[in-house]
C-alpha cells in the first residue's frame, strides 16, 4: 500500500472533540484514512473510575462526537475491552500501523504499558499535547522539579509564553471502506433508568463540542467582564461552566485561553483572573503526575495518623443536603439536581464534611467523583486535599469555614439557598443562613417547623470547630514538612 493510503487509528479518550485536536490533526496529515475509535475499558484497569453523573455525560458526549464525525464523512467505532487487545485486533483487521492519541496524564503509566504492547506488534503510538495549557515537563522549578505551590507555578506558566495556537476542526476526514464491528452505544447502559436522577441535567448542560462552544461564547459575552468579583457569588453564576466540557475534552484549554484575547482593556483584570483559574487545572495535573496516588494518599504524610471519625448518619445527611446548615444543604442539593456545585460552595461543603463532621476527605472525594459531571481525577483530588490541609499547596488546617458566615458573605440575600432549599423560601433574610436562631414567630410566619420541614443542625459548629482544631493539633508532627 502506498504510504498515503495506510489507515491510522485515532483513539479518543477524554478529548471528545474535532476542534483543536492535535492527535486527529496529525493522523490526517499522514494522508491516509482515519479510523476514530472510543474504547470502553474495564473499570478494574485503574484508569480513573467513571462516576454515575459522568456516565450520563459520556453517553451524550459520544453521541455528539459521532454526529460531528458523520458530518465530516467519518464515523465513530465503539468497542469494549482491554485497550491493547482492542487496538491490536482493529489494527490487524484494517492494516493500521499507527495509533494517534492525545496525552492523558492521569493514565500515564497505563498508557506506557499499552504502547509497549503495541510496539511488540509493530504498531506505533504517537502521543500529542492537547489537554493542558502547557506540557507539565515544561513548567518546572529551577532544579527541574514539579512546583508544589501554585503562585510560582503560575508565574512560570506565564513566563513560558502563550499556549500553542489552536487548530481548527477538519471539514472532511478520509475514511476507510473496510467495515469493522462497532458496538451500539445504547448497549453500554450509561444512562440512569429508574429513577432517572439526571432528569434535571439538560436544563443547564448540553454535552459535546457545540455545548462547550456555546458556554464559552456566553461566558465571554456576558460574564467575563465581572468574573473576578462575580465568581465567588453562587447565586449569580458568573463562572464559565466549562468544567465538564474540559473534563471530557470537548474543548481545549488552549482554545479557551486564546478566546479571551482581544478583550477590552477594562476586562484585563478579569481575563488574568480567569486564566489563573485555568492554570489551577494545569497545576492539579502536575501534582497528579508527581504523586499518582493523589486521590488515595495524603500528600502530606503527617496526616496519615490523623484520627478521622465516621458517623454513617451524618455522612448521609451531608450527601442528601440535610445538615441543618442552609448553605451546605443548598450546595449538596445543587449537586443532586445538576451534577454540579459552585466552587465557593464546594469549599464550604468539603470543609463541613472534613472539619465539622471529621470525616476523611477521601469519602467526600469519592462522593463528588460519583455525582459531579465535571469529576476530574486531578482537580477533584487536589482540591479535596487542599481543603483538608493535607495537600501540596493546602489551606492551613486552622482555616475552618463557618457555614453561617460564609453564607452571609457570599449569598447575602439568600437567593442561592432559596433556589435549592425551597422549604426555606419564605424565611426572613436575617435568618436564611441560621434558621436555628430564628424566633418561633419568624419560623411560623415562614411556615417552617424545625426538625420536620427542615432539620436542626446535625452538629454545633462551634463545638465541632474546637474538636477539629484539637485533632489537627494532635497530629504526630504538627509542623509537618511535606515529603513525597
Ligand atoms: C472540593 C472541591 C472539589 C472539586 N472538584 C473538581 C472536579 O472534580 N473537577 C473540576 O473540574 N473542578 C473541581 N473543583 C474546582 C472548581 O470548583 C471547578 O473547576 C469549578 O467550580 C468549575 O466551574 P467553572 O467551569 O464555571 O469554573 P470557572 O471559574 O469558569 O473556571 C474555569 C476553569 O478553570 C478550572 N478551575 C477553576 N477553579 C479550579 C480549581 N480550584 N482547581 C482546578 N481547576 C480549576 C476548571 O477547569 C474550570 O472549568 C473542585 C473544587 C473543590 C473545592
Amino acid at each position: 500500500m502506498p504510504k498515503s493510503e495506510v489507515p491510522s487509528i485515532v483513539w479518543f479518550r477524554r478529548d471528545l472533540r474535532l476542534d483543536d485536536n492535535p492527535a486527529l490533526h496529525a493522523a490526517m496529515e499522514t494522508g491516509g484514512p482515519v479510523i476514530p475509535v472510543y474504547i470502553r475499558e474495564p473499570q478494574h484497569l485503574n484508569v480513573g473510575p467513571l462516576g454515575a453523573a459522568q456516565r450520563w455525560w459520556l453517553h451524550h458526549s459520544l453521541t455528539a462526537l459521532a454526529k460531528s464525525l458523520k458530518s465530516a464523512g467519518s464515523g465513530l467505532t465503539l468497542i469494549s475491552g482491554k485497550a491493547e487487545d482492542v487496538l491490536v485486533d482493529l489494527a490487524r483487521q484494517t492494516g493500521v500501523r499507527m495509533v494517534f492519541v492525545n496525552r492523558a496524564y492521569e493514565r500515564h503509566q497505563v498508557d506506557r504499558g499499552i504502547a509497549l504492547e503495541l510496539k511488540k506488534r509493530d504498531i506505533a503510538v504517537r502521543a500529542f499535547h492537547g489537554q493542558l495549557l502547557q506540557e507539565p515537563h515544561a513548567i518546572r522549578t529551577g532544579a527541574g522539579r514539579a512546583f508544589r505551590v501554585f503562585t510560582p507555578f503560575w508565574n512560570a506558566l506565564q513566563k513560558a509564553g502563550e499556549p500553542r495556537e489552536p487548530i481548527g476542526p477538519p471539514l472532511k476526514i478520509p475514511s476507510q471502506d473496510h467495515h469493522h464491528r462497532s458496538e451500539r452505544l445504547d448497549s453500554w447502559g450509561l444512562l440512569p433508568k429508574k429513577p432517572d436522577w439526571a432528569a434535571g441535567f439538560p436544563a443547564i448542560w448540553t454535552p459535546g463540542e457545540d455545548g462547550a462552544r456555546e458556554k464559552l461564547a456566553d461566558f465571554i459575552d456576558r460574564k467575563l467582564q465581572d468574573y473576578k468579583h462575580g465568581r465567588d457569588l453562587p447565586s449569580v453564576q458568573a463562572t464559565s461552566l466549562l468544567s465538564p466540557h474540559l473534563t471530557h475534552g470537548e474543548i481545549s484549554p488552549a482554545r479557551i485561553w486564546h478566546a479571551t484575547r482581544g478583550m477590552p482593556k477594562t476586562a484585563s483584570e478579569n481575563v488574568v483572573h480567569f486564566r489563573r483559574e485555568l492554570a489551577w487545572r494545569d497545576f492539579c495535573y502536575s501534582l497528579l503526575i508527581e504523586f499518582p496516588e493523589l486521590d488515595e494518599k495524603n500528600w502530606d504524610n503527617t496526616f496519615d495518623t490523623f484520627q478521622w471519625g465516621y458517623d454513617a448518619k451524618e455522612f448521609r445527611a451531608w450527601t442528601k443536603g440535610l445538615t441543618g446548615y442552609p448553605i451546605v444543604d443548598a450546595g449538596m442539593r445543587q449537586l443532586w439536581r445538576y451534577g454540579f456545585m459552585h466552587n465557593r460552595v464546594r469549599m464550604i461543603t468539603a470543609s463541613f464534611l472534613i472539619k465539622d463532621l471529621m470525616i476523611d476527605w477521601r469519602k467526600g472525594e469519592k462522593w463528588f467523583r460519583d455525582t459531579l459531571v465535571d469529576a476530574d481525577p486531578a482537580n477533584n483530588a487536589a482540591n479535596w486535599q487542599w481543603v483538608a490541609g493535607s495537600g501540596a499547596d493546602a489551606s492551613p488546617f486552622f482555616r475552618i469555614f463557618n457555614p453561617v458566615l460564609q453564607g452571609e458573605k457570599f449569598d447575602p440575600e439568600g437567593d442561592y439557598v432559596r433556589e435549592h432549599v425551597p422549604e426555606l423560601g419564605n424565611l426572613d433574610r436575617k435568618y436564611i443562613h441560621k434558621p436555628f436562631d430564628a424566633p418561633k414567630n419568624v419560623l411560623d410566619k415562614a411556615g417552617i417547623e424545625l426538625g420536620r420541614a427542615y432539620p436542626r443542625p446535625i452538629v454545633d459548629h462551634g463545638l465541632a470547630r474546637d474538636r477539629a482544631l484539637a485533632a489537627y493539633r494532635a497530629r504526630t508532627n504538627p509542623s509537618g514538612p511535606e515529603t513525597l
